[in-house]
């Protein structure tokens, strides 16, 4: 079968992925309503398209702290893209840098940050997780920055991670080798237990002032989902703010980030750029985000299917659909550029 969509590729590396480590990566917290609600919301949109405005080749280019990115997508944080593929975050950066996409790369890398920036032509930042121990976080930042990450993304909606019982029945270890090689310390082989025994469970705003004492890149904060959080991390002088969920993998029941997103943009009205993630799984999901006021959004799960099925290969041609997706649907509704996306190409 020739993958022509990113449903396509998700088929293709559930046939091929060990099924422990399927579950790991597809699965949720719960019963995982908030996982299905993610994908749902986007199912429920309606696009309304203006017609002859001459939007034959949309420019679709845009700028995120001063670098161009080739499209308003870039990748999400995941730990451990070397459970999809031994070549594992350096892959993914060769392919994201083939198609001009930023990725934020996890605290939990399974390949070193020296070898990613040297591979990247594209923006990288550094997502951190905030550990109990602080001068380790320092250790890992220092580390991230000296590397050359261009900017910090400080995930915020994990105390602990959230109950994923999918992972619990089958008593989910990492394979062999798969290591946090970024971290200093021993790996470990339970992902749940090691963030409940390492990751700050007493973490509160004062951390916003902490990592401004220590790093001057850009801060962005990711796992708001509502308008007062969102504000109180604009008053705590945050440079970007990312809605998200954690693709349905902490707490389920909360809302599908898609439902909150307009209320986050009103919320932050312009102080910082919004971004999004969560269940983008078609260029037409992120034309969504955008029309309701996203500056970009981030793509999961579809990168480690890219992984398992081909490589850097797989991967950049799971980026390059999104965009030919985009395009086809700024060509279609008639929005030749990003600044003629508004909210009333929306309807529900
Ligand atoms: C296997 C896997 C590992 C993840 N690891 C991290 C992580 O290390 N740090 C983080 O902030 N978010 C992590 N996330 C959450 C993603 O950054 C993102 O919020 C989510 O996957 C987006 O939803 P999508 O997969 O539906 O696109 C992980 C998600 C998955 C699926
Ligand atoms: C190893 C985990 C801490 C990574 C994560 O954030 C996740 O699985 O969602």
């Amino acid at each position: 079968m020739t993958a022509l969509t990113l449903g396509d590729y998700e088929n293709l590396a559930r046939a091929r992925l060990d099924r422990l480590v399927w579950d790991f990566c597809a699965g949720g917290a719960g019963e995982e309503r908030t996982l299905t609600a993610n994908m749902a919301a986007f199912d429920d949109v309606r696009l309304r398209p203006t017609v002859l405005r001459g939007a034959s080749d949309p420019d679709i280019a845009t700028r995120i702290f001063g670098d161009r990115w080739a499209a308003p997508l870039a990748v999400a944080p995941m730990a451990f893209h070397t459970l999809a593929h031994p070549d594992g975050e350096l892959a993914t950066v060769r392919a994201a840098t083939s198609v001009g996409m930023p990725v934020v790369v996890s605290t939990m890398a399974g390949r070193r940050f020296e070898e990613l920036v040297s591979a990247a032509g594209s923006p990288l930042w550094l997502q951190v997780y905030c550990f109990r121990d602080r001068f380790r976080t320092q250790r890992l930042i220092e580390h991230g920055e000296r590397a050359g990450m261009n900017a910090l993304v400080l995930t915020v909606d994990a105390p602990r991670l959230g109950r994923r019982l999918r992972d619990v029945r089958n008593d989910f270890r990492l394979p062999p080798g798969i290591m946090p090689v970024n971290l200093d310390g021993d790996g470990f082989s339970s992902p749940a237990a090691h963030a409940s025994a390492e990751l700050d469970p007493t973490l509160d705003w004062s951390v916003i002032d902490w990592l401004r004492s220590i790093s001057s890149l850009p801060l962005l904060v990711k796992g708001i989902l509502t308008a007062s959080d969102a504000e109180r991390a604009v008053r705590a002088g945050v440079d970007g703010i990312v809605v998200s969920n954690h693709g349905g993998r902490q707490l389920d029941g909360v809302p599908a980030t898609f439902e909150v997103l307009p209320e986050i943009v009103a919320a932050v009205a312009g102080s910082c750029p919004v971004l999004v993630d969560g269940g983008i799984r078609r260029g037409r999901d992120v034309l969504a985000c955008l029309a309701v006021g996203a500056a970009a959004v981030l793509v999961g799960r579809p990168v480690l299917h890219g992984l398992a099925v081909g490589g850097q290969e797989g991967a950049a041609h799971v980026l390059g659909i999104l965009i030919e997706e985009l395009t086809d649907a700024m060509t279609l509704t008639g929005t030749p550029s990003l600044a003629d996306i508004h909210p009333g190409l929306i309807g529900h």
